[in-house]
């Protein structure tokens, strides 16, 4: 039984959904899983839920924020038998193209944080995520009536309240379309690890171009974002 999720290997699916906040995991397993799902996890309140979707077994579990953090849950969901990873996060959007509420797709994500790159112990590794799993989620992206979604190169960055601004500008520049905090380090365990790895967020703000610019989503918005990521989220996670 590993130390954070106090669980034995078979208590979660081997595909797992990844959000970083508690209530949106329990949010996801009361609304888009089956009836009859379990808690798995409650330590430190990094809630973890097993059950199905449309019959297929799927879990998710709470990563806290941070690569630190999600570190630690995403080696140990490996421990304990998991194969696929899925976040389902939040981001702040860069892309001029972009609004709140938009869903973004993590080809890969820039590791602006020392966690990821002292864990591959390479400098210049760049996290990425499973090939496949992002053909499944724009297959699953053109099917469907969700809202705008963005397709490409993230920053995952160890601090939110970043002092250096303009960083932000430079990634922009650089055609990364959104900044948050857990992606890179999901993409260099799962590959460590050998677990499929996805990165899917909401973009629940638009950094502006000077600190102080940015602006925040509305609580009904984000709930809709969520909604939205979530039309995919669930059916990437399961597919195969
Ligand atoms: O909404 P989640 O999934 O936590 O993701 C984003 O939100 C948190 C910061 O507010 C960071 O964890 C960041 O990655
Ligand atoms: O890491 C994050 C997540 C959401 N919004 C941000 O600006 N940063």
């Amino acid at each position: 039984m590993p130390i954070h999720l106090r669980a034995e290997p078979g208590d979660y699916a081997p595909n797992v959904l990844c959000p970083g906040d508690p209530v949106r995991a329990q949010y996801i397993a009361e609304t888009f899983f089956d009836p009859g799902f379990k808690q798995v996890n409650e330590v430190r309140g990094m809630l973890g839920f097993t059950g199905t979707f449309e019959g297929k077994p799927l879990s998710v579990q709470t990563t806290g924020m941070g690569a630190p953090s999600a570190g630690i849950v995403f080696d140990e969901l490996a421990q304990l038998g998991a194969k696929r990873l899925v976040r389902v996060g939040t981001c702040g959007g860069l892309a001029d193209d972009m609004s709140m509420g938009d869903t973004v797709i993590a080809l890969t994500a820039a590791a602006d944080d020392h966690a990821p790159r002292q864990l591959s112990q390479m400098d210049g590794i760049v996290p990425t995520a499973t090939f496949s799993l992002v053909e499944e989620a724009a297959r699953l992206t053109r099917e469907g009536s969700m809202g705008k979604v963005h397709i490409g190169p993230i920053v995952t960055s160890g601090l939110f309240y970043e002092p250096n601004w303009e960083k932000f500008n430079t990634w922009k520049a650089l055609g990364h379309l959104a900044v948050e905090m857990e992606a890179a380090m999901m993409y260099v365990v799962g590959a460590m690890k050998g677990m499929e790895a996805l990165a899917l967020m909401t973009v629940s703000d638009m950094i502006g171009e000077g600190d102080g610019d940015t602006v925040r989503i509305s609580d009904e918005d984000m709930k809709r974002g969520v909604d939205q990521m979530m039309e995919i989220g669930c059916r990437v996670a399961v597919s195969g």
